[in-house]
This record gives structure tokens, sequence and C-alpha cells, in this order.
């Protein structure tokens, strides 16, 4: 894939509106991730306007991290919205394999067709009736062991599947690349995968999902690769999103370590 940095300079030119149902522990992150990025984020998700919000957002990130009943309503009312109009909608299926709410509520999720579904190795395994042997949030999964179901996810749903890990592996079910960019200290700060399906419901606006998610996760990595050095989490997550603000669209097509799978 060449020029993955232009997706970049799009969403820069064009600085979309995010509407995230997401977690309260992913809120903040996201929305300051949104922010470095140059997307514009609103954490929206009262029944009451969901779906009028919904009218005006460029793309929806939906995830299930501190589910409930009203939330998980909530999240179908602003899909059909983006549905309606051909918006790019993306889910994270958090913590999927640890409870039947978690399950039921996913499986509702995606008999809506989500444009992508980005999770962990564990994730991606439960999602695809696989098991997975994460406990909560976090993976206990290599990613190659979710990556065939991952192109049976994208298959049967119609989305691009990425799972995130030390080598990233993105999927229409047909093509499939493999994103090494990354520094091992992402998976020790919160919601960094969270944040990062805001990044890419920002990259997939009127742009076509599989390159778009492939560039978020090359950029992404790239800002991990920036930020290591850190003394350790805390000061990494400050330099991760000052690295995300300065990333340049060269940078991007000059750093991405993209290989076709
Ligand atoms: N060991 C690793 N080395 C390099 N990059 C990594 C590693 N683990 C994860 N990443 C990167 O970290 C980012 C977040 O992915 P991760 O798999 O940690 O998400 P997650 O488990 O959903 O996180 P969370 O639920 O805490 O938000 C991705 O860009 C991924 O490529
Ligand atoms: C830690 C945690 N618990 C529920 S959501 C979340 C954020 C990472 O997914
Ligand atoms: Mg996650």
């Amino acid at each position: 894939m060449d020029n993955l940095g232009t997706t970049l300079a799009t969403l820069r030119s064009t600085a979309p509106l995010v509407q995230c149902i997401t977690n309260f522990v992913a809120m903040n992150v996201s929305a300051n991730v949104l922010l470095a990025v140059g997307a514009s984020p609103a954490m929206v998700h009262a029944r009451e306007e969901v779906a009028e919000f919904a009218g005006l957002a460029q793309a929806l990130c939906v995830n299930i991290g501190t589910l409930d009943p009203a939330w998980a309503e909530a999240m179908e009312m602003a899909v059909q919205v983006m549905i309606a109009s051909g918006r790019p909608w993306v889910l994270d299926p958090v913590g999927v394999g640890a409870t039947q709410f978690r399950r039921d509520v996913c499986a509702r999720l995606m008999a809506l067709r989500p444009t992508v579904i980005r999770g962990n190795a564990s994730e991606i395994l439960a999602l695809a009736g696989m098991g997975g042997a994460g406990r909560g949030a976090d993976s206990a999964d290599p990613v190659t062991a979710a990556e065939a179901s991952a192109q049976d996810l994208a298959l049967r749903t119609g989305a691009v599947v990425a799972v995130s890990g030390p080598v990233d592996y993105v999927t229409d079910g047909v093509q499939a690349f493999r994103v090494a960019n990354g520094d091992a200290l992402m998976p020790r700060v919160t919601a960094l995968g969270c944040s990062l399906n805001g990044a890419i419901a920002a990259f997939a606006v009127g742009q076509p999902a599989l390159p778009a998610t492939v560039a978020a996760l090359a950029y992404y990595g790239l800002a991990g690769e920036r930020a290591a050095g850190a003394a350790g989490p805390g000061s990494f997550q400050v330099a991760f999103l000052d690295a995300l603000y300065s990333l340049t669209p060269q940078e991007v097509t000059a750093g991405a370590k993209v290989s076709r799978a």
C-alpha cells in the first residue's frame, strides 16, 4: 500500500466530527487522541439525543468497555443513523469473551454491519466464537492465533477486521495486511486500543475502509515508536500524544511497516 500518509492529510484538512459512545476509562484518552490526530471528538450517548447527534457526526465509534443496557440501546440508535446515511462506524468489542451480556450486545451490533471491527486477539477470537483467553480488557492470545477468526468475521459481517498487537493484522476477508509499527509500552497504557478505534473512524471518513484502517494503524504505531524511550507508561502517554500531533503525512508514508499477509 502506497502513500498511506495522504489519508492523514485528508483527515487533517477536514477535521471530521467523530461521535464516540465509549467507556468511562477511555473517554478522556480518546478525546485527546482524536484532537491530537486532527479530528473533533464528541462523547454523546444519552438515548434522548444520541440519534440526533449522529445526524451531525461524520463517523461513529462504539465501544462496549463499560456497558449498560441504556448504552446498548443508544449504540443501536446511533448506528442506525450512520447506516442510513452511509457513514462509517467502528466497533470495539472490549472484553466480549468475558460475559453473556457483552456477547449478546455484540451479536446485535454485528448484525448492523460495522464498517470496521478492531479488537485485540482475545476479543476477535471471542467475537468469532472461537474462545479467546482474555479475562477482561487485555489480550492473552497472540495476533496470529486470531487471523483466521478475523478473516471469518470479515466475510460474515462485511466489516474490515483489525487485530491489534505487536504486529497488527487487517483484513476485509479477501486481502490482508500486517502492520509492524508500535512499541511494547502501548498496551501498558489503558485505553490506547479504545482510542485507536476513534482514530480509525476518523481515517475512514470518505475513504475506503481497508486502506484507511491500515493507514490509521501504521500512523498510531509510528507515534508509539516516536514516544519510545519514555521512562514508563506515564510519560509514554504524554509523549505518544505529542507524537500523534507532530507526525507528518510524509513521515507516515516513509515509516509505515506494512506488508501483504
Ligand atoms: N507488544 C506490542 N508492541 C508494539 N505495539 C503494540 C503491542 N501491543 C499493542 N500494540 C499497539 O498498541 C495499540 C493498542 O492495541 P492493544 O492491542 O493494546 O489494544 P487493546 O487491548 O484493545 O487496548 P485497550 O483495551 O487497553 O484500549 C495498537 O496500535 C497496537 O498495534
Ligand atoms: C480497563 C477497562 N475496563 C473496562 S473498559 C477498560 C479500558 C480498556 O479497554
Ligand atoms: Mg481494547
